[in-house]
């Protein structure tokens, strides 16, 4: 092992398994993790690490385990595909659950034990705008079908991941907006070659190479009635249509996602942390001090600057995952017995904790691969390609800036509630105070009040600011004389701004919380000077909003980047074990930087040789192009 991350490990102030388990959610958890991972994956003698070839194994061995549990399928599929994507993540996150949440039981019988899927909804014209989609069903009651057709270019079905060589059945999103089984195999469609289907793939993208996105128009393709996804909304046989609870309930599937997807960025984030971290513990560069031996890039503040901050972030994402999972889990059980009061309440969180984290994350991977010079440009750092796969999920699963301004308008009627007397309860519960002006600007003292209650106040009272600043923008837009979409439109700088406070506000009280419920002192101490960070290092990003909120002054500003410094040196002991507690295995990691054992070099080296450039003395290409040519010369 490299002294220098043996070194890191030694001193330990608090017990690394402890936090693990509590990432994990229990010791039980972590066992059963680790079991996955160790006898059932890496232990498996059929397991051929993430080739695609494997992907029929995967699926077969998920069976022969008996592993049906989302979270542990997606420790088993993690452990199995590292870092990468596969083709069937579709399968598994969005045509599984639209079947789970949209069949009614004789269809969930008839379907989900049987098919494997992906989920259609995007056209060519429309992927934000879902009441913008043109693919239209129209009822056929002599026949009892429904007759699907793309009218135009812009509504050809396009994006579908996962589309295979066999048809994957499709959930398919039209117009009127209901999701239809449209199952081109079992429908008799099996090849491309029938009458009204034209199916291929949409090309070459920026990565997502483990998936293939395809394209699919429909010109009067008909499918069985039975086959529209009647659990909320129904075409009976003489085509009287029953309306669901809501209409957004068709939209369920996406809101389970994009609550997944923000544990998601706190994974993701984790694994850049570890990679960048050990990293840094093992790189020597420069000199400090004339003379003297080069230091690990770990003892650089501008190092620790660019990385602590993120590692806090990691943890906060981690947390704000389980609370979004925990919530989505409770809610859409009161909205499966017909308790649909929460659903909005659930669509703002979900909407805007996926666009505040994975922006967040989005960013934070670049800057891990940055903190590691040229050897983060290397695929052997598993960097680039962590980077290419996440970013995508600021765009896909609702575009973030879209999800923030679905957050907006919660935000904005949750206001406008309190500005008409009533009391709210919930996530926006903090808009009361604004109604009876308790937000005041606090008197603050000269010294920054650095307790975790006070820094969630403060930036509870800044999302309230926000809120309201982009409420009055709005009024102001309406006094002009503007009609209400165009002060909407006029607004949404402020309103998206509003939106990111509150999530920020948000992730914090949810960082707190859990520290809260740490009761290993040791845990507690180190988790308390991370949360304590994440609110600083924010703090330090957006004094501005700090300062207008009125909670912060002029004089206060240079103790929050002093505190921020202290912070940083406070956590510097701890770096190594704390990235170690996420517990990566190194084979998922995928990373020569983020080894456990810190020897980088020898492995960059090994990894390097092991090119198929270097697999003979002399490539190829020079006897064919470049000898002909010298001879020419
Ligand atoms: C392994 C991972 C692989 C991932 C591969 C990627 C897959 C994909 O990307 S699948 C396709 C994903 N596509 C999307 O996410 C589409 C995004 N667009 C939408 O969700 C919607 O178009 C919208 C929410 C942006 C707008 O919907 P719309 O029907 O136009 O609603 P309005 O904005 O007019 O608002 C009306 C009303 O409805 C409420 N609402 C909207 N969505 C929901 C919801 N999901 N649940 C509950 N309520 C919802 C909205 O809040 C409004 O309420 P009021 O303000 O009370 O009127
Ligand atoms: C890797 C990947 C995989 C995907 N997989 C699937 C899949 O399997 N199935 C599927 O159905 N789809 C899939 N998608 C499509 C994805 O869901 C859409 O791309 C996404 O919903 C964004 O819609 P759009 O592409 O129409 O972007 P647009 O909405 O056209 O966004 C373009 C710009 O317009 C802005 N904009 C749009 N509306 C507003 C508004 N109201 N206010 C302010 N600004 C606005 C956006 O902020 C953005 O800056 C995938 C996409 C990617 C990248």
């Amino acid at each position: 092992m490299n002294p220098d991350i043996l070194r890191e490990r030694q001193n330990a102030t608090f017990d690394i398994e402890k936090l693990t388990n509590i990432l994990d959610g229990g010791a039980e958890r972590t066992n059963r993790r680790r079991e996955i991972r160790e006898v059932l994956v890496l232990n498996d003698p059929d397991f051929d690490y993430g080739t695609p070839t494997s992907l029929p194994t995967m699926i077969l061995k998920l069976r022969e385990y008996g592993i049906s549990d989302p979270v542990e399928i997606n420790w088993y599929k993690s452990m199995y595909w590292g870092t990468g994507r596969e083709a069937l993540g579709l399968h598994y996150v969005m045509f599984l659950p639209t079947l789970y949440t949209q069949c009614d039981s004789e269809q969930f019988n008839k379907w989900v034990p049987l098919i494997i899927g992906t989920y259609a909804q995007t056209e060519m014209g429309h992927g934000t705008h879902l009441r913008g989609l043109e693919t239209t069903a129209t009822f056929d009651p002599a026949t009892q079908e429904f007759v699907m057709h793309s009218p135009t270019v812009t509504s050809i079905k396009w994006w579908p991941g996962g589309r295979n060589p066999l048809f994957l059945p499709l959930i398919f999103l039209s117009i009127p907006l209901s999701a239809s089984l449209f199952d081109l195999f079992l429908s008799g469609f099996a090849l491309p070659t029938c009458s009204g289907i034209v199916i291929g793939d949409i090309g070459p993208k920026f990565g997502f190479d483990a998936v293939d996105n395809g394209y699919l128009k429909l010109e009067h393709v008909r499918i069985p009635r039975e086959n529209m996804l009647m659990k909320y909304a129904q075409v009976k046989p003489d085509g009287s249509y029953v309306k669901p609870l809501s209409s957004k309930l068709t939209y369920g599937t996406m809101v389970f996602i994009r609550s997944l997807i923000v544990g998601n960025a706190g994974i993701v984030l984790s694994q850049c942390c570890t990679i960048a971290i050990r990293y840094s513990a093992v790189r020597h560069q420069s000199e400090i001090r004339a003379g003297e031996a080069e230091p690990q890039i770990l003892d650089y503040q501008t190092q620790q600057h660019k990385l602590f901050p993120l590692l806090a972030t990691a943890y906060a994402f981690l947390f704000a995952g389980q609370y979004m999972i925990d919530t989505y889990n409770r809610i859409s059980g009161d909205i499966n017995q017909g308790d649909l009061s929460e659903m909005p309440e659930l669509h703002a969180l979900s909407a805007g904790l996926k666009a505040f984290t994975t922006w967040t994350a989005n960013t934070g991977i670049e800057v891990c691969r940055m903190s590691c010079g040229g050897h983060g440009y290397s695929r052997s750092s598993a960097l680039p390609d962590i980077y290419v796969e996440f970013t995508p999920s600021c765009t896909y699963e609702g575009e973030n800036t879209v999800m923030m301004l679905q957050t907006a308008r919660f935000l904005m009627k949750s206001y406008r509630q309190v500005q008409a007397g009533q009391q709210l309860s919930g996530a926006v519960s903090y808009l009361n105070k604004v109604h009876h002006r308790v937000m005041a600007p606090q008197a603050v003292s000269s010294q920054l009040d650095l307790n975790l209650n006070t820094l969630v106040d403060l930036y509870e009272i800044r999302a309230a600011m926000l809120v309201e600043l982009a409420a009055q923008s709005i009024q102001q837009e309406s006094a002009r004389g503007k009609c209400q979409e165009d002060s909407w439109n006029n607004s949404t700088i402020d309103l998206v701004r509003a939106s990111d406070a509150h999530c920020h506000y948000m992730v914090l009280k949810m960082f707190r919380d859990k520290v809260d419920q740490i009761e290993d002192p040791g845990v507690h101490s180190v988790m308390s000077t991370l949360a304590h960070l994440y609110a600083i290092h924010g703090m330090g990003n957006f004094t501005g909003d700090f300062l207008q909120a009125g909670v912060l002054t002029g004089a206060q500003v240079p103790s929050v980047s002093k505190c921020l410094k202290g912070l940083l040196a406070e956590v510097r002991p701890s770096a190594v074990l704390l990235v170690d507690a996420f517990d990566h295995h190194d084979k998922m990691l995928n990373s020569v930087l983020g080894r456990h054992d810190g020897n980088v070099y020898e492995a960059m080296f090994e990894w390097a040789r092991s090119s198929p450039l270097n697999r003979t003395e002399v490539h190829e290409s020079f006897h064919k192009h470049l000898k002909p040519l010298q001879a020419k010369l």
